[in-house]
């Protein structure tokens, strides 16, 4: 469904990805993680052509994505949730959604309704200026405008990043719920523990490189690959 094969990009003359590979099949949840500047927010940068790759080939549903421009990746069905949730202070939280609405693709329908029985807090909410949110709403408000664009494949970096354990469950809930509809979820996150009934598959980010690939058994099972690249 996504295929990240062999990208290289940097900025300016700094290398950062030096042929990083990893796939993720249809209605699979995978993650992308490692420490911190190993290259998990470049990777995405690089999928989502906010930044050129200079080598390899990133395709979904195999089409070729590298070197597309940002809006032509999300038509073409990658939704992003960036870091640092990103949403429109100014405008409500429906007028948030609303911007980003695209119409219907497959099966998926995402509309105001769905969003806010997803997240019954926006719905609550939907007239209030978005930067009076709380941090947890707003990266619920960010997981919903990536969602009214119907992707076919979610994309979401460090999204519990900063959000206190009871938010974070909700957004592993909603994660869950998506999960079960079958979309394609990539998840970059530091929360191992959490992670582990949603995620089919670990990518272990190393210097530029995917170093390891597993299940989230097969990682606990093996503590001294936490040890080492994770730092845990
Ligand atoms: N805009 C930029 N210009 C120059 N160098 C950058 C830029 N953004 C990131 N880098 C560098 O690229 C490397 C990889 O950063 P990246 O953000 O991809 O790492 P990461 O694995 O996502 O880590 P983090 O969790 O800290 O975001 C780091 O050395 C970082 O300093």
């Amino acid at each position: 469904m996504l295929s990240v094969d062999g990208i290289r990009a940097g900025y300016g003359s700094s290398e950062v990805l030096f042929g990083l590979s990893f796939e993720a099949r249809q209605g699979e949840v995978v993650s992308l993680i490692g420490r911190n500047g190993m290259g998990k927010t470049t990777t995405v940068r690089t999928l989502m052509g906010m930044l050129p790759a200079r080598a390899g080939r990133v395709a979904i549903q195999g089409r070729d994505l590298a070197n597309q421009a940002p809006h032509t990746v999300a038509r073409l069905g990658v939704g992003l949730v960036p870091e640092g949730r990103r949403v429109f202070g100014s405008l409500t939280v429906e007028e948030n959604l609303v911007a980003t609405r695209r119409a219907g693709r497959g099966a998926s329908g995402w509309d105001l309704p769905r969003i806010y029985q997803l997240f019954p807090r926006l719905g609550e909410r939907r007239r209030q200026s978005s930067r009076t949110l709380s941090g947890g709403e707003q990266q619920m408000l960010a997981i919903g405008r990536a969602l009214m664009t119907n992707p076919l494949l979610l994309v979401l970096d460090e999204a519990t990043e900063g959000l206190a354990p009871i938010i974070r469950q909700e957004i592993w809930r909603c994660l869950d719920v998506l999960k079960r509809e079958g979309l394609t979820i990539v998840v970059i996150d530091k929360n191992l523990a959490e992670m582990r009934t949603l995620v089919d598959r670990h990518h272990i980010v190393e210097k530029g490189r995917v170093v390891w690939a597993g299940t989230p058994d097969e990682l606990s099972g093996q503590p001294e690959l936490a040890q080492r690249y994770l730092g845990l």
